[in-house]
C-alpha cells in the first residue's frame, strides 16, 4: 500500500528524517512512534504530499506521489491541529467538507456515535478542545477510503469517546483499511495496534508487532518496552 524508500528531509539544519525505509502492507493498524519532534509527523506529512522531501522517493498504491495530488483524494486524514475558522459552525464546516471532497458520506451515523446533535449548531470557536476533536473525527471517518492517516486522534478525549474511537477503527481495520495512526497513548497503541514502528534520530529504530517488542526488551507492557528500545534493541 505505501512504500518508502531512503527519505531524507531536513529544515533549515535540522536533519529530521535521514534514510527512511518502511513497507507498510494493505490492511491493518500501523502505529507511528518516537519521542517528541522525532519526526513523525513529517513522515505523515510526506506521505500526503505536504512535506516534500529532500531525497528519497514514497509510492502509494503502486505510484509514485512525485508531482501528483490525485491519491490524496483516496486518502482520510485527521491533522494533529486542525484549524478551521471560529465562525463556522460545526453544521456548516461538515457541508463544507462533503463539498470540497465530492463524495458520499455517512456522517448522521459518527455525530450519533460521538453525541454532536446538541453542537451542529455551534460555532466551532465556542466549543470545547475534546469536542473540537469529535468533530474533527467526524470529518475523517465520514468518507470511506482505503488509507486513513491518523495524527495524534485521542487528544482531549473523555473515556466514553475514547472507547467510540477504537471502536471505529477497529471497524474500518475489519473492512480491510489500512490504517496507520501516530500517539503517545500507550495504553491505546497497545490496544489496536496491530505493527509498531518506531522512529529515533531519524531512522527506523525498530519495526513489529506489540508482543515482539515486549520480548525484545523483556518488559511487560509497552509503554516501559518503549522506554527500554533504545538501550535493548538493534537497528531494524
Ligand atoms: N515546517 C517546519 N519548519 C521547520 N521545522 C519543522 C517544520 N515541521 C517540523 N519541524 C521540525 O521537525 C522536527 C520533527 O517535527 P515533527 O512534528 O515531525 O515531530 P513529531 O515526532 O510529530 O513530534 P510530536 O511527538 O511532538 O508531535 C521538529 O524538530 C520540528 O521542530
Amino acid at each position: 500500500m505505501i512504500e518508502i524508500k531512503d527519505l531524507h528531509k531536513k529544515f533549515g539544519k535540522n536533519q529530521v528524517l535521514s534514510g527512511i525505509d518502511l513497507e507498510i502492507k494493505e490492511g491493518g493498524i500501523f502505529a507511528i512512534l518516537g519521542p517528541n519532534g522525532s519526526g513523525k509527523t513529517t513522515l505523515i506529512k510526506s506521505i500526503l504530499g505536504m512535506v516534500i522531501p529532500n531525497k528519497g522517493n514514497i509510492i502509494v498504491a503502486g505510484n509514485s506521489i512525485k508531482k501528483t495530488w490525485k491519491y490524496r483524494e483516496g486518502i482520510d486524514y485527521l491533522p494533529q491541529i486542525a484549524n478551521f475558522p471560529g465562525n463556522l459552525r460545526v453544521r456548516e464546516l461538515i457541508r463544507m467538507i462533503k463539498d470540497l471532497r465530492r463524495r458520499s458520506a455517512d456522517e448522521d451515523r459518527l455525530i450519533k456515535m460521538f453525541k454532536l446533535e446538541p453542537f451542529l449548531d455551534k460555532k466551532l470557536s465556542t466549543l470545547s478542545g475534546g469536542t473540537k476533536q469529535k468533530v474533527n473525527i467526524v470529518l475523517t471517518f465520514m468518507f470511506d477510503s482505503t488509507l486513513i492517516i491518523l495524527d495524534e486522534p485521542t487528544t482531549g478525549l473523555d473515556p466514553a469517546s475514547l472507547i467510540h474511537l477504537k471502536r471505529l477503527i477497529q471497524e474500518e481495520k475489519i473492512k480491510g483499511k489500512t490504517i496507520l495512526i501516530t500517539s503517545h497513548i500507550m495504553q491505546f497503541v497497545a490496544e489496536i495496534a496491530d505493527t509498531i514502528v518506531y522512529i529515533l534520530e531519524g531512522k527506523i529504530y525498530f519495526k513489529g508487532s506489540v508482543e515482539e517488542l515486549k520480548a525484545k526488551t523483556k518488559q511487560t507492557d509497552l509503554e516501559h518496552a518503549i522506554a527500554a528500545i533504545t538501550t535493548t534493541t538493534d537497528h531494524a
